[in-house]
């Protein structure tokens, strides 16, 4: 399971966890302007905008997991097995490969509103990327600071939700997922009252009663309504550190610590890495399960105008600051 969020404070904050039960090898890599992209079925783009973000790297090609662009586009691809159907290669329309839908976007979308201009004349293919990475079934949010939309390419053609919690997990399709959150309208930071029956002396015998009956499991239904309940009632201050902060602490909600998802006898689904991608500063930063030190790649370190791909290995190793 994976969840994405957006958070907006000053700046415009994009991340995710991704939950799995073993790492494809994954680095922060960030691709310069210069790098060229032989799509596959669009030709090449030499310059474009640069992103950074979290991706396997295959024969030099970065696979990304979730990325941002230097406009501050952000875009992550979380599961969707089961519902994910892609589409047949059409002569007039754009044929992007569902491996390349991350960098199809955001090397030439400046924001929200041209992703979304590119996406009306798109059709996302099932092309593989190679025997041994075969097609994901996948679906996406994309998001920056004006708003979030979520993609999902199903048996019956591309869906573009409009995503105004700014959150998505994986199964079942989000408009089902946004629809359950009606179920869910009571909830509150504040201290319930006694709506139950006036002929009973019911006590309020403990902070956070007002959430009570949100769902704690690690199902993706769950995940979706308690990130969702997190996020909007978050507060943090304004500043990078009080935000990304505060971010870390919204997608800690639906963190998997190992032995709570069982996928197989023994084998059991975790955090592998929660991101946050800082639209305005341009930093990646992320945490590891073995690592809970917030760290940072920060991509206007980097020459932007090279043209080969610069990585970087996650920490992995727990940093325990001793203080004696
Ligand atoms: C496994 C992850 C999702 C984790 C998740 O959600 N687990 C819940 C299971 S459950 O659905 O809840 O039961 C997903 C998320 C992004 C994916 C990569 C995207 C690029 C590339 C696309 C190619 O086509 C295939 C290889 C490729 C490297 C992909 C490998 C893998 O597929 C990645 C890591």
């Amino acid at each position: 399971m994976c969840t994405a969020a957006t958070y907006q404070t000053r700046g415009f904050y994009m991340g995710r966890t991704l939950d799995y039960e073993f790492s494809y090898g994954d680095e922060i890599t960030i691709t310069p302007r210069n790098y060229p992209f032989h799509f596959r079925h669009m030709g090449d783009v030499i310059s474009h905008y640069a992103m950074i973000g979290t991706a396997h790297v295959a024969g030099d090609y970065p696979l990304y997991y979730d990325a941002m662009n230097e406009k501050g586009l952000c875009m992550a691809g979380l599961n969707f097995v089961g519902n994910a159907v892609f589409q047949e290669l059409s002569d007039s329309r754009d044929n992007v490969a569902q491996f390349e839908f991350i960098p199809w976007i955001l090397s030439q979308a400046a924001s929200l509103a041209e992703a979304r201009e590119l996406l009306t004349r798109m059709s996302l293919t099932g092309t593989s990327f190679s025997p041994e990475l075969p097609t994901a079934q996948l679906h996406w949010m994309i998001a920056d600071k004006t708003g979030a939309l979520t993609v999902e390419c199903m048996a019956d053609g591309m869906h573009i939700y409009e995503n105004p919690v700014g959150v998505l997990t994986n199964n079942p399709p989000f408009d089902k997922q946004l629809f359950h959150l009606n179920d869910f309208m009571h909830l509150s930071a504040k201290q319930p009252e006694n709506h139950f029956s006036p002929d009973l002396n019911l006590q309020t015998y403990s902070r956070g009663m007002g959430a009570l009956g949100l769902p704690g499991d690690l199902s993706s239904a769950s995940r979706f309504v308690r990130v969702a309940f997190t996020k909007m009632n978050s507060r943090s201050g304004d500043s990078e550190s009080e935000s990304v902060s505060q971010f870390f602490h919204i997608l800690g909600s639906v963190d998997q610590p190992r032995g709570c998802c069982e996928v197989a006898e023994g084998n059991y689904e975790i955090t592998l890495y929660t991101s946050c991608c800082s639209a305005d500063t341009g930093i990646y930063y992320y945490t590891t399960y073995e690592n809970h030190q917030i760290s940072g790649v920060d991509m206007y370190r980097e020459n932007l105008d090279s043209d080969t791909l610069i990585r970087y290995p996650m920490l992995s190793n727990e940093q325990i600051h001793m203080q004696n």
